[in-house]
């Protein structure tokens, strides 16, 4: 089975595969789609504004972040407490991973607008553990890699209705990560990506 697309055929170094598991199947497609309509209904969410080259822009995406602390140290808004949806799927991949988590962002692509640009997940979330796991339901997207000191060097995997993708180690070190808009039309899709929060 080929999990990993190359982009460029003039790069032969694979993608880091030591430093992310991929499980395609981890949710049936049954329990993913109600998932999905439980919290495209359910979640109240945000489109929220960034600034960029001295002007605020919304994101081209929604968002809330649920846990047992605010996303970012110092950040007024509470969290938002976990919902029987989130905790139990936050238990079934802490039993899959080994690993525990405290917080979870989601993001809602609503259509091939939407969209994710490239960053890598430590540096724009201070004080979080680098070890990330993420949920994908609705419409399968490509997930972008690319080296961060060779951007030649890039990859794609297609994130599929219900997988689990754990990113591990130095992945958020040396790789960025993304999801471009399509030119294709998509329907709606959700991520959650279990965060381990430190400060
Ligand atoms: O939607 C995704 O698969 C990735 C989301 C992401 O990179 C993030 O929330 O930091
Ligand atoms: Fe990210």
């Amino acid at each position: 089975m080929e999990q990993f697309k190359l982009f460029n055929d003039r790069e032969h170094l694979s993608l880091p595969q030591h430093l992310m598991d991929y499980v395609p199947d981890f949710f049936d497609k049954k329990s993913s789609d109600l998932y999905l309509k439980i919290f495209v209904l359910s979640i109240p969410w945000q489109q929220t504004k960034v600034v960029m080259y001295e002007k605020e822009v919304l994101t081209p995406r929604l968002s809330a972040w649920f846990g047992d602390r605010p996303m970012v140290k110092g950040d007024k808004r509470p969290p938002i407490a976990w919902t029987e949806e989130l905790w139990e799927i936050k238990t079934k991949v802490e039993n899959h991973t080994g690993m525990s988590f405290n917080g979870v962002l989601l993001n809602y692509y609503r259509n091939e607008k939407d969209s994710v640009a490239w960053h890598s997940d430590k540096d724009t979330v201070p004080g979080m553990a680098t070890e990330i796991a993420s949920v994908s339901f609705g419409q399968a997207r490509n997930f972008d890699f690319r080296n961060k000191l060779d951007h030649r060097q890039q990859y794609s995997l297609e994130l599929q209705n219900g997988s689990l993708l754990l990113m591990k180690g130095d992945l958020q070190r040396y790789w960025e990560h993304r999801v471009a808009k399509s030119t294709k039309p998509m329907n709606a899709r959700i991520n959650l990506t279990f965060r381990k929060i430190l400060h």
